[in-house]
């Protein structure tokens, strides 16, 4: 009896683009969708696939530390390049001898499925390459400056998706042959030759290429949306001066505040409310009082850390309100220049800042009017 084991396939996830239209700052894929960042999505699926022996997870140069989570995943880092058939090439030449099959999957392609997974190295039983694709179902038209110029028959028309699997070392010679940027690893194996099955598709593996696509993944995948809040506190005494700086703006008063910075009660407080929400430690922890450089200085360096953080973790900082308690100065005439500055600050629009004050009814300190406290909470939104 002779017995046919089954090829050994293994998977490249390419992650070393840089998403430019999808915008944000961040590259796409290492943005959060749900719980986890994009790439984690298709990571965490491949690795716990039963028929793959091994993931190779490409990522940029610069982002080699990107995504600590893979080494627990299991996963291999290979640096990519320039381009994204660059990238695949270098999760190929990875894998070389290690396996007969290989399937190449997007990053930026959440939502894939074990079905499609299963589907894709079936098909490679029989064919030395096969991919996932949706048919076209939308009419096609041809365009030119903004009309209609002409209709395009949608018979035979496929929406390609990946994984797009193949006979591992088919592909890498063709990939070592191509001579041309190829958009996918499908177009690099018909150049050489390959015959390349379809199998079905899923809307839920569709890929993140605009800012829009977000939402929609979300929908798709069902993850719901991630809303963070945080809040923060700080007190500062009055002290020499004949000015206080509150939420950014110099209002003159009989005293000044005392601190190591520029005592900005409000921009602390704000500033903690954002590290508050991202669970990322307090103003303290990320600008010590006790190095010297923060000596003196304008607190709009704290909440503009703070919302770059934000940014960087993939949040959007959907709102934020201050609330001054004291007697005196009077907040009322500068609270609007208040909000400007606040909202100039953090990089967002004024309509999502809200800066008002309370006195505290001649009570406690500041009722005695020896120090400024301020409230805050910040409302932050992934994606
Ligand atoms: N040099 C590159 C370019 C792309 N990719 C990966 O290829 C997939 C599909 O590419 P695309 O959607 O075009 O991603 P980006 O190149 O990042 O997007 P953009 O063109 O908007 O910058 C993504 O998972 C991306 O990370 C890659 O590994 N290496
Ligand atoms: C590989 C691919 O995802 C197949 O649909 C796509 O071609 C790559 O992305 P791009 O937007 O064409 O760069």
């Amino acid at each position: 009896m002779t017995s046919t084991a089954s090829p050994v396939t293994a998977a490249v996830l390419v992650a070393a683009g840089r998403g430019l239209r999808a915008g944000g700052g961040v590259p796409k894929q290492w943005r959060l969708l749900g719980d986890r960042p994009v790439a984690a999505h298709s990571a965490q699926l491949l690795a716990d696939h039963p028929r793959l022996s091994r993931v190779v997870l490409v990522v940029h140069p610069d982002d080699l530390e990107a995504a600590p989570w893979a080494t627990d995943l299991g996963l291999e880092i290979v640096p990519g390049g320039d381009s994204r058939s660059a990238s695949v090439r270098a999760g190929l030449e990875a894998l070389e001898g290690q396996a007969q099959n290989v399937l190449i999957h997007d990053a930026a392609r959440p939502g894939l499925t074990a079905e499609i997974v299963d589907a894709v190295i079936d098909a490679l039983e029989t064919a030395p390459g096969a991919a996932p694709a949706l048919a076209v179902t939308d009419a096609l038209w041809r365009g030119t400056e903004g009309r209609v110029a002409g209709v395009q028959a949608r018979d035979g028309l496929w929406r390609a998706q990946t994984p797009q699997g193949f006979h591992l070392e088919a592909i890498l010679a063709a990939h070592r042959a191509a001579t041309t940027q190829a958009a996918d690893d499908v177009e690099v194996a018909l150049a050489s030759g390959l015959e390349v099955a379809i199998v079905p598709g899923d809307e839920r593996n569709r890929k993140i290429t605009e800012a829009a696509d977000f939402e929609l993944a979300r929908q798709l995948m069902g993850s719901g949306m991630d809303i963070r809040t945080g809040n923060g506190f700080d007190v500062h005494r009055f002290g020499d001066g004949d000015r206080v700086v509150l939420c950014g703006v110099a209002v003159p008063h009989a005293r000044g505040l005392a601190g190591h910075s520029d005592a900005d009660v409000g921009l602390h407080a704000l500033s903690d409310a954002i590290y508050g929400a991202l669970a990322a430690g307090d103003i303290g922890q990320h600008f010590p009082p006790s190095d010297p450089t923060w000596k003196g200085a304008e607190s709009r360096i704290f909440l503009s850390h703070a919302a770059d953080l934000a940014r960087e973790r993939g949040f959007a900082i959907t709102h934020l309100d201050c609330t001054l308690i004291c007697e005196q100065p009077k907040i009322g005439p500068h609270a609007e220049t208040m909000r400007g500055r606040v909202a100039e600050i953090a990089g967002i629009d004024m309509e999502r800042v809200s800066v008002k004050a309370t006195t505290s009814e001649r009570l406690g300190f500041t009722g005695r009017e020896e120090g400024i406290a301020a409230l805050a909470t910040a409302t932050l939104v992934a994606g």
